[in-house]
């Protein structure tokens, strides 16, 4: 058995798999500001009590502005290239749902790298509700899965969930900053385990463990 608690390499470049990349930098401010209106926007289209007359126009306008947009669409599997603040190199998925950046359904979840680990705080909103007033299960076995998943790739190298277990402690609610954590437990070969946790107000509201298994990469 090994354990690690560095990373054993650098991340393999996507490029090699035949992936386009794009650097976090190259994203234009004009888009990262579209993503984040229209995460809005399907928050307030959830919750509008507008009339008809409005909600007839603000159709209209979003299917033409759907039209406008869908042009010159990125290859499946487009990945971003970023640096983390310990100026190591990271790449996610561009539309990624928990963490892409051009995903107005992501919250989005930005893990940074801890002492242990990966960390990232997030706030959910009601794209997220699955109870009156509380987080999906499904969600927030996303957000671990995520964390761990993550923390797998950082400190050893990209792989596959296999075996997720999520045990929900307590609600975890919206509208409240959450603190998401995943690490590396141990490996085994090509297993990685790694465990995480959501806390609210310091609180655990759901944990997890999870069985990563790592992709063979191309000599
Ligand atoms: C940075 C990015 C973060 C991303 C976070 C999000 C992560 C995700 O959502 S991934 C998407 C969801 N997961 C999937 O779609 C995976 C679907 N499953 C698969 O593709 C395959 O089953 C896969 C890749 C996991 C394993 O297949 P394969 O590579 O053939 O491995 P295989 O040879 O069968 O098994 C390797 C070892 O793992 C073990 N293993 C595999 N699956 C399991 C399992 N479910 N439970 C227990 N052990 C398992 C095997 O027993 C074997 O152990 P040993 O080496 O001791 O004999």
């Amino acid at each position: 058995m090994t354990v690690h608690t560095q990373p054993v390499a650098e991340a393999p470049d996507p490029r090699s798999f035949g992936l386009p990349v794009v650097e976090d930098g190259s994203i234009p401010a004009e888009l990262r500001s579209l993503v984040s209106r229209v995460h809005d926007l399907i928050d307030v289209v959830a919750n509008t009590g507008a009339d008809r007359e409005t909600l007839a126009e603000a159709a209209a306008v979003v299917e033409d502005l759907t039209g406008r947009l869908d042009v010159d669409r990125r290859q499946i599997g487009t990945m971003v290239e970023r640096t983390m603040s310990d100026g190591t190199t990271e790449y996610g998925t561009i539309t990624n749902i928990v963490s892409g950046d051009t995903s107005p359904v992501a919250p989005p979840l930005f893990l940074e790298r801890v002492p242990g680990g990966l960390r990232g705080e997030v706030t959910l909103n009601t794209i997220y509700q699955g109870p009156p007033g509380l987080a999906h299960g499904g969600w927030v076995a996303a957000l671990l899965d995520q964390a761990v998943g993550s923390a797998s790739a950082v400190e050893t190298s990209p792989g596959l969930t296999a075996k997720l277990e999520v045990n929900y402690r307590r609600p975890t609610p919206l509208f409240t900053p959450l603190e998401v954590i995943g690490r590396v437990d141990r490996t085994e070969g090509r297993k990685v385990f790694v465990s995480g946790e959501i806390r609210a107000h310091g609180e655990v509201t759901a944990e997890a463990t999870a069985l990563m298994i790592r992709v063979q990469i191309p000599e």
